[in-house]
């Protein structure tokens, strides 16, 4: 995939258009719209947008202050980076940085200026991508964190249920971790934690699928929009996956290597459930694969029953 960043540029006239691509020159993808059907094709794109619009003033025409606006506020746009182009008018200028555009350049363009403003803004926007992508990634396993699993199953919650769609759950727990530890040291735990976490990130394979580590040695999988069979063929991959990583574990007294318990949770939210529910249920069913035997998965799907639970 390109890592070049992807600029669009929204101008009616190519001769904008083929200056910006001259003054940038090589190390940017540039991208053009000419009217606002391309423009909303490229915002569209479900798996690379832009990193950068440069928008021309008459582009929007009176909608300006607007225009820039709903880009900061609509979810689709606000990470999109916004410079408006427009004539040599401080009130156009203010209105527009007012409204949320990160730079204004003034018409006729100079080429440098066009240059080094868009590649202050991408550098900014890149190391703000860092911070973030920081925020919600375990530090041990590169995988996302309790806070992002967090928003993330919020989100999808949500969606779902407005939607009419539905989500499942795994949460799972690495078996006799505690003698892992005590038998091997917790630089070995940490590597094993690291192992296990990359073969269970390699099962979960669609795009909105989401692995996190959700504290200590117990990690969950988000399947958002999946039958319940569906699940039980993912963790079954993860079962196989843990064996064919076979890490020894002569500490333990279930399998001579690292294995995994999970618990399959699996709702179509409705008002009357939470998401708190669904983890709850999860957990329980967690449980149920550490009492029986661990090494294996069970499935608590009754929602309802886990409501009584929560509320008596
Ligand atoms: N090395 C390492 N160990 C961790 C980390 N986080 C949690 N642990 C250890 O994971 C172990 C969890 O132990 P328990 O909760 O008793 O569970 P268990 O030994 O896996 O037993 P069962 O879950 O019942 O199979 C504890 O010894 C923790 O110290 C970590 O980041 N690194």
């Amino acid at each position: 995939m390109a890592t070049e960043p992807i600029i669009l540029i929204a101008d009616e006239t190519l001769s904008v258009q083929a200056q910006l691509g001259e003054a940038l020159g090589k190390g940017m993808s540039l991208v053009s719209a000419m009217n606002q059907e391309q423009l909303d094709y490229w915002i569209d794109q479900p798996e690379r947008k832009p990193d950068l619009l440069v928008v021309d003033q008459s582009f929007v025409g009176q909608q300006l202050s607007r225009f820039c606006h709903y880009w900061k506020h609509d979810p689709q746009t606000r990470d999109i980076a916004l410079i408006v182009m427009g004539p040599d008018d401080d009130e156009v200028e203010i209105s527009s940085l007012g409204a949320g555009a990160d730079a204004y350049l003034r018409k006729p363009l100079n080429s440098q200026l066009c240059r080094i403003r868009i590649t202050q803004l991408l550098a900014a926007r890149k190391e703000l991508q860092r911070l973030e992508s920081l925020s919600v990634t375990d530090g041990l396993t590169g995988i996302a964190n309790r806070r992002y699993f967090d928003d993330f199953l919020r989100a999808e919650w949500l969606r779902s249920k407005r939607e009419g769609g539905n989500i499942g759950l795994i949460m799972l727990d690495i078996d006799h971790f505690k003698a892992f530890n005590d038998q091997y040291g917790h630089l070995d735990g940490d590597h094993c934690l690291r192992k296990v976490a990359k073969a269970i990130k390699e099962q979960a394979q669609r795009p909105r699928d989401l692995v996190a580590r959700f504290g200590g040695e117990e990690f969950a999988v988000v399947l958002p929009s999946i039958q319940f069979e569906g699940m039980k063929v993912v963790a079954e991959r993860i079962q196989a996956a843990l064996a064919s990583l076979s890490i020894p574990h002569e500490a333990s007294d279930t399998s001579p290597v690292v294995t995994v318990s999970m618990g399959l949770a699996w709702a179509e939210p409705s008002s009357a459930d939470s998401m708190e529910s669904l983890i709850e249920a999860a957990d329980e069913a967690l449980y149920a694969a550490k009492s029986s035997g661990r090494n294996r998965f069970s499935e608590t799907v009754d929602l309802a029953a886990v409501r009584s639970l929560m509320t008596n």
